[in-house]
């Protein structure tokens, strides 16, 4: 008899797709058309506009079984944050977003009571690899990059693959959930997937006519999924 053939390589975990909704009905759509994420947030107010815990229950309520994710926003300092992260704690989302600037203090950060948070750190400050074991030491259960300034640069335009790769190997070394997102159109599915991050993030380019204020085209998150799931089947092809 054989010798049993040795388990190979694990591989990692499939990358999920998160969509942005500004709404309930949006959020059903999303869900219903292949979002592993629906992530709660007003694209109306910027990068991180967060939405009432109203809105965002109601959100949670229509996302049929995906896993949820609300934004909470952009504060100025550690004290603005805990009091935006308590605003939602019992939205029901099962992760909160909060902007971490560059000069936030983050050992002055208590944070409250609630769902695991994640760190939404944005490109245009050129986040490195660096900064994500204080990310961890401090409480956050995942690290994103997003762009600030939604002006039709991509996330890709100000930072490289290289650049991306060492911020998600980093955030698996830490324990983190990583994430990737800032005007991601369809075509980035193959450069990003092979990175790992634990998602990867839309709202424009998931939207009628690539207009993060428009509505979501159901189409366009089927086919977001359909491409991650045959990045993962062909990861060296992706
Ligand atoms: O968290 C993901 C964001 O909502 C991405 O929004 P965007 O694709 O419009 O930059």
């Amino acid at each position: 008899m054989p010798d049993p053939v040795p388990p190979g390589p694990a591989r990692p975990p499939r990358v999920r797709l998160l969509v942005s909704v500004r709404d309930a009905g949006e959020a059903a759509r999303a869900a219903a058309a292949g979002a592993d994420l629906v992530d709660a947030k007003d694209p109306g107010r910027g990068a991180l506009g967060a939405l009432p815990p109203a809105a965002v229950r109601a959100i949670v309520a229509a996302a049929r079984g995906a896993q949820t994710s609300a934004v909470a926003g952009e504060p100025r300092d550690a004290a603005e944050a805990e009091a935006l992260l308590a605003a939602l704690a019992d939205s029901g989302a099962g992760y909160l977003k909060v902007a971490v600037p560059p000069d936030l203090d983050l050992a002055g950060l208590r944070r409250p009571a609630g769902p695991p948070v994640i760190a939404v750190l944005f490109a245009e400050d050129a986040p490195g690899a660096a900064r994500v074991p204080a990310l961890a030491a401090a409480g956050f259960a995942g690290a994103m990059i997003d762009t600030r300034s939604k002006d039709g640069r991509r996330l890709t335009d100000h930072l490289g693959p290289a650049h991306l790769a060492a911020f998600t190997a980093a955030c698996r070394a830490a324990g983190l959930l990583s994430g990737l997102a800032g005007s991601l159109a369809l075509d980035d599915i193959p450069v990003l997937a092979p990175l790992a991050p634990g998602y990867l993030g839309f709202r424009g380019g998931l939207c009628a006519g690539r207009d993060r204020r428009a509505g979501l085209d159901p189409d366009r998150i089927a086919e977001a999924a359909r491409r991650l799931a045959a990045a993962a089947r062909h990861p060296a092809a992706a």
